[in-house]
């Protein structure tokens, strides 16, 4: 019989760490910029404590307001590895809080990101190394019922990531990326991000903005100018 919804992949090929270190200083906003500026989750998806993610993706789904399948994944993930919450982005149900994060820190997860609330946010919010990304806060807590699903493909903030999917997050916002085409997009950020440079410096020194595309796309869309 088939187990959908209830199944757990307790392994994966994640990307080598020299791969996703090559993230590290790079803004989510211009990697986005890479991918056609529609890679990113669902804005309301925010940090909790303004730390910047970075590491393999571990996936979970839970039925709303349950977490049984994060804490079996709490044993299995491994140090370095982003646990990625499908939690159907319904926010009145915390899915954990700071019992679990400290049981995360402890074994060197390397940050969670929920498609749906958290509580305990007074002890969250101060971490300063353990970054977490939520959508919504609920003193409101899980069940423990199950079912769900570890290291499936799963829906998070309306884009699907994969077990082993580098995810990224900053400030801004996260995306996930493909192992296979993470080398190709960052070779497009960087020629982005020395574009950007360029017209930064002109700002600053030359109190110019070059924007060619301005004015051709104004007559493109023959503005009339009164
Ligand atoms: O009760 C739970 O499962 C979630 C929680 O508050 C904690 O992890 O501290
Ligand atoms: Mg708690």
């Amino acid at each position: 019989m088939s187990k959908v919804g209830c199944r757990i992949r307790t392994d994966f090929e994640r990307p080598s760490r020299e791969l996703i270190e090559k993230f590290k200083d790079i803004p989510v906003a211009n990697l986005d910029d890479c991918m056609n500026r529609i890679s990113a989750i669902d804005e309301n998806i925010r940090p909790i404590n303004n730390s910047k993610i970075l590491g393999p993706a571990f996936t979970i789904k839970v039925p709303e307001g349950d977490n049984l399948m994060f804490h079996k994944a709490m044993d299995i993930a491994k140090p370095g590895d982003i646990i990625v919450i499908d939690a159907g982005g319904t926010t009145k149900r915390a899915i954990f809080g700071e019992l679990m994060v400290n049981y995360c820190m402890i074994r060197g997860i390397g940050g969670i990101i929920v498609d749906g609330s958290l509580r305990d946010v007074d002890f969250i919010s101060k971490l300063v190394d353990f970054p977490v990304y939520a959508k919504g806060i609920t003193p409101n807590g899980p069940y423990k019922n199950g079912p769900g699903e570890i290291n499936t493909d799963v829906v998070v903030g309306g884009q699907v990531v994969s077990p082993g999917d580098i995810v990224i997050g900053d400030g801004d916002g996260v995306l996930f990326i493909k192992p296979y085409e993470a080398e190709e997009i960052l070779e497009r950020v960087q020629k982005v991000q020395q574009i950007e440079a360029e017209i930064m410096d002109k700002i600053k020194n030359d109190k110019t903005y070059i924007r060619p595309w301005m004015d051709k796309k104004l007559e493109e869309i023959a503005c009339d100018y009164i």
